[in-house]
């Protein structure tokens, strides 16, 4: 007997929740055809006392999935958070203009890590892990940084780049999923989505 939203043999579609604002978590699900709905997590992203990098990415993204989790115990709710870090230092979205100057400052010619955590819930339970990425950047001068920071593109994301972007012509290389320097890393995510126990066939998640 056929159910209601799903008829195939493979099992019901599942309702996916992106808990989320990113534009890019939005494009990279729809990417792999993963149909969803867009309801961004309101929570607090200060880093912890003490708390280290890897830690800090995953309670954030396992927070945003929770944070919605519960209201919709029915849905698979996906979280997700980037972080760049740099001499121990986390680098988050910049506050202002001089903020994105003085990060790229310190990103401009040398290597550094993008973590990115995402966490998948569903029923009360959740899964989480996290991917690090090594990008090397290009040389950049003052009249470079500035120029690419008048471009507003740095304003809303972690260490003020977008790889997917402007942000392209200054990284030199990756070691890494790149979907995770974008701001989900699909990969990982499919994985654990898997280990809640649904199946995922190019483009659709089922039961
Ligand atoms: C390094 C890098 C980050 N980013 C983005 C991904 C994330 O949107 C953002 C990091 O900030 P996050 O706090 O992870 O995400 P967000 O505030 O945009 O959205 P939400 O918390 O609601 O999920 O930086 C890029 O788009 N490209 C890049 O190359």
């Amino acid at each position: 007997m056929p159910s209601p939203s799903g008829p195939t043999a493979a099992g019901s579609a599942v309702r996916v929740i992106l808990a989320s604002q990113s534009p890019r978590r939005r494009e990279l699900l729809t990417l792999v055809g993963i149909t969803h709905e867009v309801r961004p997590a309101d929570i607090d992203e200060t880093v912890l006392p003490g708390e280290a990098p890897v830690p800090h990415c995953e309670r954030l993204a396992r927070g945003k999935a929770q944070a919605l989790a519960a209201a919709e115990p029915g849905s698979l709710v996906i979280g997700s958070d980037t972080i760049v870090v740099v001499d121990g230092d986390i680098l988050g979205k910049p506050r202002d203009r001089e903020e994105a100057i003085h990060m790229l400052t310190r990103l401009a010619g040398r290597e550094h890590t993008v973590y990115t955590a995402v966490a998948v819930a569903h029923a009360g339970e959740i899964r989480s892990g996290v991917e690090a990425v090594q990008v090397q950047f290009r040389p950049l001068n003052r009249p470079q940084i500035e120029g690419y920071v008048d471009t507003k593109e740095p304003m809303d994301k972690a260490g003020a780049y977008g790889i997917q972007g402007y942000g392209a012509t200054i990284v030199e290389r990756i070691e890494g999923d790149y979907f995770a320097v974008m701001g989900l890393p699909l990969g990982r995510m499919i994985t654990l989505i898997r280990d809640l126990g649904f199946q995922y066939a190019f483009g659709s998640i089922t039961t």
